[in-house]
């Protein structure tokens, strides 16, 4: 039995407050009715006891929570051949083995809603390593241009890619550029350097020969010797090793070390005088108008603004013109912006689901960056995301965010640039102001950082990642840990385990606040799909359904959805690919991909039989329906 809300409305509406569509609570069609014949399901998708296949295998805890948890799951464990299970016609439906198992073994609700990125580095470059990432739940494998090189880069996508294809999962792709900040060299190869208290050390910005002279920094930027003054401090990584400034000598800059400590490859270096940091470098780079003349020699100090493909096309630079003037250097003496620029080029070519930016300062840049893939790129839809790991940042927060298709708490550098005490207000504030704009946002660094060391981490750790997920972000973010730690399974297991205990307990003590969620569309039409997906939700909670669905082409209704932040997991069926690798970094979303008509009464019907074949769902389960081609709101058992 099925019940309808719908609301008729024209589809090109403009909205005069009068015209407001009546809403009809109907009954719909009995689903119970519905013809199991009308689906053809794929035989490899019946549950088949005797097929040669072996079926998925997990080790269930009870946890005593009654939220049974899944506590090692090996990739032997739930494979399936390719050619059977992941076979992108119409129909079938893509879904991953091990979401596949969770949602069989232990039910809708106890499925974790705050998703996962794992930042890709030696530790987890290799095939196998990078499965076992997927299969403890990575939603989104991130890559930072800051280390590596292209090529390693590529392989690294190459191999998602290939698990993707394989394995149907839909790991998504994101490219992290270096950013503008001011960072140290990459130690000629040694794994990190140790300055002792009063030791002298010399930051220069000339090339060495290797191996690196004693006691010698390379930094990154040209200016920083001239940027620099006696009696600054200078601090590498936020305060991990500090160093007073005593002397200049040309390129070289003469400090004495006063916090000792160990200092890794390219580390970020930040500069104070008289208590106050002077600003990153993009501050004190000159502007285009005074360098646009010597374009060909001055083009790799621009700032990254002043690079935006805007300035360019007014100027009648074309930017295959920046390329050919930037590879006329070998790539790694490109630095910075210039190397943000090819970057991300290189991300638009490669296809990858986002590209985060690093040190935005404005919601311009931003804009630019979005028309110049747009450009760029005329079918694909990469999003971009802010890291917000500035002063500037924090100062245009609202408008960076709204420019942008989400947000990075990139807590990092921006301990580095505010006093540490007032980054987790920062927090707390970047996190609503998404939600409220409905973009989603990740909690990033030092989450676990212990256990870049250590198989286990430490409380104050436990108590940070707890905070994240009642704050309600919708990702959670691991950089050393994954990357180059010795743990990157185990600390996945920790924000795994972490993140479906506290999202439970809250659940259950229903003791989160209610968030004014403001429109965020500007036509009738978009207005409309705000309500039936807040009216949707709250319906959902008060009665206890088991799920929500949602057909969605551009993912856009399964956002206003999963912004509600629902008791239920929100099951968002999608056609394309590259839509369900983006709405994996969405709380509460569990996408799948099959295909889809305008017609929502085959599309159920379509949908429960597979999900029931494959075990996913059984008759009786409550679900509510809502979809971006009809707007209504349909009750239903499955049948
Ligand atoms: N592609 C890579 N190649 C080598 N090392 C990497 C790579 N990506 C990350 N790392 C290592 O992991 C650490 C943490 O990664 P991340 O937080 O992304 O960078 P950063 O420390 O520069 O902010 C880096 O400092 C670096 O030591
Ligand atoms: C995520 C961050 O950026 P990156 O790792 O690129 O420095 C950060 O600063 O917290
Ligand atoms: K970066
Ligand atoms: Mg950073």
């Amino acid at each position: 039995m099925s019940n309808t809300l719908h609301f008729f409305t024209p589809s090109n509406l403009t909205a005069p407050k009068q015209y407001l569509p009546k809403a009809s609570y109907n009954r719909w069609f009995p689903v119970t009715s519905l013809s199991p014949k009308l689906i053809s399901i794929k035989a490899s998708t019946s549950a088949d006891p005797n097929s040669s296949t072996t079926s998925p295998q997990v080790l269930i805890s009870d946890n005593g929570t009654g939220a049974g948890e899944i506590l090692s799951f090996t990739p032997q464990e739930y494979d399936t051949p390719p050619s059977q299970s992941f076979l992108s016609d119409s129909s079938s439906i893509d879904v991953d083995a091990v979401t596949e198992v969770e949602l069989k073994e232990n039910g809708f609700r106890s499925t974790r809603r705050t998703k996962m990125v794992c930042t890709i580095g030696p530790a987890t470059c290799g095939f196998e390593e990078l499965e076992a990432l997927a299969v403890g739940g990575m939603n989104v494998a991130r890559i930072n241009m800051c280390h590596g090189t292209r090529e390693w880069h590529k392989r690294v996508i190459e191999r998602v890619r290939r698990l993707n294809e394989e394995k149907g999962f839909a790991v998504a792709i994101m490219m992290d550029t270096e950013g503008s900040e001011i960072h140290m060299g990459d130690l000629g190869g040694a794994s990190s350097a140790k300055a002792e208290d009063g030791e002298i050390w010399t930051f220069s910005v000339r090339a060495f020969d290797l191996p690196r002279p004693e006691r010698t920094i390379n930094v990154n930027y040209d200016g920083f010797a001239e940027d620099v003054k006696v009696g600054d401090e200078l601090l590498v990584d936020g305060g991990m090793v500090r160093f007073d400034v005593i002397e200049k000598i040309g390129p070289d800059v003469k400090c004495r070390c006063t916090d000792p400590g160990l200092m890794l490859p390219r580390a970020n270096l930040t500069f104070w005088r008289d208590g106050s940091l002077v600003r990153e470098r993009n501050a004190m780079l000159p502007t285009i108008s005074s360098k646009v003349n010597s374009f060909q020699k001055s083009i790799l100090t621009l700032t990254l603004e002043e690079l935006q493909f805007g300035h360019f096309f007014a100027l009648g630079v074309e930017s295959s013109l920046i390329n050919r003037a930037c590879r006329v250097n070998s790539d790694k003496s490109v630095e910075g912006p210039m190397n943000d620029w090819l970057d991300i080029d290189y991300g638009i070519a490669e296809g990858v689901d986002f590209i985060a930016i690093s040190f935005v300062k404005s919601a311009e840049v931003i804009n630019h960056l979005k028309s110049y893939i747009a450009a760029r790129s005329r079918d694909s839809d990469i999003a971009v995301i802010a890291k917000i790991e500035s002063i500037d940042s924090l100062k245009n927060l609202e408008e960076i965010i709204q420019a942008s298709d989400g947000a990075m708490v990139a807590r990092g550098d921006l301990g580095a640039q505010i006093p540490l005490e007032q980054v987790p207000s920062a927090q707390q504030k970047i996190v609503q102001i998404c939600r409220q704009l409905n973009k989603p946002v990740i909690v990033a660094s030092q989450l676990l950082e212990s256990m870049i060391e250590y198989p286990t981490p430490t409380r104050a750790e436990v108590a940070d990642v707890s905070e994240a997920v009642r704050q309600r972000a919708d990702a959670l973010m691991l950089s050393g840990e994954s990357a180059m730690g010795q743990y990157p399974d185990k600390a996945l297991a920790v924000l795994r385990s972490v993140s479906v205990r506290i999202e439970k307990w809250w659940r259950e003590e229903k003791r989160y606040e209610a968030m004014e969620l403001p429109a965020v569309g500007s036509s009738f039409s978009d207005s409309i799909s705000e309500e039936i997906c807040s009216s949707a939700a709250k319906m959902a909670n008060n009665l206890g359904v088991d799920a929500l669905f949602v057909y969605t082409k551009t993912g856009h209704m399964a956002s206003l959805l999963s912004r509600c932040r629902p008791d239920c997991p929100i099951f968002a069926f999608t056609s394309t690919k590259s839509v369900r690798r983006r709405l994996n970094l969405q709380w509460g979303l569990i996408p799948f991909r099959v295909s889809f008509s305008d017609d929502m009464e085959s599309n159920l019907n379509k949908t429960f039989s597979l999900l029931k074949a494959r075990g996913m769902i059984k008759s009786g389960d409550l679900v509510i329906a809502v979809s971006d081609m009809l707007q209504s709101i349909q009750v239903m058992n499955v049948p």
